[in-house]
């Protein structure tokens, strides 16, 4: 298995060159905000589209601006969970994780059952969304992206709208959620601990371009981080000198 994206994409005031890689390892993207790591994750999803590039899975052409190949995000098999992630309010729980599951009427119930149990959901099959905390929120909608079976997972920000504690222990659980899920997995985000904690690679993005990139093994998180301040602090005396 494996995923490469190569994404080129201009916008007035932002321009971006990303190019990256995963081969059955956890890519942690590290980035301070705007620097274009969620425009990246929804070119890999399909939700938009770079001005130029190639995006292939498992040798699969996903998207290809010059052969004008362009797959649409459902046929893509990429799970995209993102911050504050919406589930459907009218839904249960149980229905919420089934809308996207495709099979027999058992075949269903088997799928969100064993969605449940992995993600410790048990016994709130029959709750809506509102009687659910933050945390539980969020594994629901994993939950729900995981029963379809994408072959990526892309983790946008997943711990950002909860408190310390459900961070941590929805961080805990996922960090149990990889060790078994054999898909390519890319989690964005600002804070390099949860990387740290659940990938194997880290990159590292700043003003639209790959600063750095390598084995979490071989790159500490002090020199990931004085990567970005340099980057961000130069940007900084750039422009306190043309003011
Ligand atoms: N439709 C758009 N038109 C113009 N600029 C856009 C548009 N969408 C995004 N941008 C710009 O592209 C840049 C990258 O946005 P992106 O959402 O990828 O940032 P990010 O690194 O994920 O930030 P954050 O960590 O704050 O979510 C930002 O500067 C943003 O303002």
């Amino acid at each position: 298995m494996s995923l490469s994206a190569a994404v080129k994409k201009k916008f007035k005031n932002f321009s971006m060159d990303v190019t990256l890689h995963t081969d059955g390892e956890p890519l942690g993207v590290l980035g301070a905000s705007g620097c274009g790591k969620s425009m990246t994750l929804k070119c890999i999803a399909g939700i938009e589209h770079p001005d130029s590039g190639v995006i292939a899975l498992n040798n699969q052409l996903l998207y290809d601006s010059e052969q004008k190949i362009c797959i649409s995000p459902q046929k893509r098999r990429i799970g995209y969970l993102f911050q504050n992630y919406a589930l459907f309010p009218h839904m249960t729980v149980k229905n919420n994780i089934a809308a996207g599951v495709r099979g027999t009427r058992e075949e269903i119930a088997g799928r969100v059952a064993d969605m449940m149990k992995l993600l410790h959901l048990e016994g709130l099959e029959e709750r809506y969304p509102a009687q659910l905390s933050g945390g539980q929120q969020q594994r629901v909608a994993l939950a729900r992206i995981l029963a379809y079976d994408p072959e990526v997972l892309l983790l946008d920000e997943p711990f950002s709208a909860l408190d310390t504690y459900l961070r941590e222990k929805l961080l805990d659980q996922i960090d149990e959620l990889l060790d078994i899920y054999h898909g390519e997995v890319i989690l964005v985000t600002h804070n390099p601990r949860e990387i740290y904690k659940l990938c194997s690679r880290i990159l590292v993005m700043g003003n639209g371009g790959v600063l750095m990139e390598g084995p979490v093994s071989e790159i500490s998180e002090s020199s990931a981080l004085g990567v970005l301040e340099k980057v961000y602090e130069n940007a900084y005396t750039v422009k306190s000198n043309e003011s």
